[in-house]
């Protein structure tokens, strides 16, 4: 197969901004097919210190998107010229979830559970092949044409080397010296929902991403994160003092889920010590009556 250059599509508007990227929609002038191609500006990458983080995404979508789950953009084709690289993925049509949030303020409870079913049947699969997304939140969860999730951008994964795990597919954080937990010279993530491990040991495990999920299940129903503060430091000491509450529209079982996860000890989250699925998320009362093993073949529910 020929490499592909940037010749090779009609490049259209910018559909996304990173630090050291810019996302386009673009079309294959091939196939016909609308893409989201990720330009990376080399100069860029260097200054910001980023090759191992752009190096990690690529990884991590490689492996991904050949590993059969619908739930996460796909990696098509990577190529470069003298001043950028491109990354050719999939085109989720209804953008993130962040303007669905803010747009109903809040998602009934069949919404809520849908779309939380998805995101923790996306991160069983993503953690069952050892990878960390690191940095989820709602602006990393996309919608294709059929309003599917598909979970973005992998700058801040980590992939848990086969060599410190010494289990099959145990969610429970990794055994090694400090107690338990690899350890992460790098902060990564966005502020208002990283966990409280990252904040201190920056120790990383599987569990940080389940702590994003609270924050995520949280905002659908209050419309707003749990953590907010216009200083990050005060951010940081609510996440670390648990300081957030419960707005009226939390149903007693919402309440009691949320709390389960947005857990100080990695190791005490709800899902922290399952193996294979999160099924001790999977069978908490919220999810009564839910499918998840048929959530990507279902329509989803009407958010309004
Ligand atoms: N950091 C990254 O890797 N970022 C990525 C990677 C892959 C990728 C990616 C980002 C995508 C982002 C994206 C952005 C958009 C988009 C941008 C601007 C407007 C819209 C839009 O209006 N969509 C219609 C849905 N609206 C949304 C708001 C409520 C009313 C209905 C979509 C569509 N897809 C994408 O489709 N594929």
């Amino acid at each position: 197969v020929t490499k592909r250059t940037p010749k090779d599509y009609i490049f259209g508007k910018v559909i996304g901004e990173g630090s050291y990227s810019t996302v386009y929609l673009a079309k294959d002038i091939h196939t016909s097919r609308e893409h989201a191609i990720k330009v990376c500006e080399k100069q860029q990458i260097i200054r910001e210190k980023k090759r191992e983080q752009v190096r990690r995404e690529k990884d991590a979508l490689n492996i991904l998107s050949n590993s059969g789950s619908s739930f996460f953009v796909k990696l098509y084709c990577t190529f470069q010229d003298a001043e950028r690289l491109y990354f050719v993925m999939s085109y989720a049509k209804n953008g993130d979830l962040l303007p669905y949030i803010n747009k109903v303020g809040s998602f009934d409870a069949a919404c809520t559970r849908f779309y939380s079913g998805e995101i923790l049947r996306a991160l069983e699969h993503l953690h069952d092949l050892k990878i960390m997304h690191r940095d989820l939140k709602p602006e990393n969860i996309l919608l294709d044409q059929n309003m599917h999730i598909k979970v973005a951008d992998f700058g801040c994964s980590k992939i848990i080397e086969p060599e410190d795990d010494d289990t099959s597919s145990d969610k429970s954080i990794l055994n090694d010296s400090n107690g338990g937990r690899q350890r992460s010279n790098s902060f990564v993530g966005t502020a208002q929902y990283v966990s409280p491990e990252l904040l201190t040991e920056k120790s990383i495990s599987p569990s940080s991403d389940l702590w994003a999920l609270g924050c995520i299940i949280y905002q659908m129903i209050a419309g707003l994160p749990p953590f907010r503060s216009r200083s990050e430091y005060m951010l940081f000491k609510k996440i670390l003092n648990l300081d957030y509450v419960y707005p009226d529209g939390f149903t007693a079982d919402a309440k009691d889920l949320v709390q389960k996860l947005l857990v100080i000890d990695p190791n005490e989250r709800l899902g922290s010590k399952d193996t294979q699925r999160y099924t001790s998320i999977r069978s908490h009362p919220f999810y009564d009556g839910l499918d998840f093993d048929t959530l990507h073949l279902t329509n989803p529910p009407p958010i309004y």
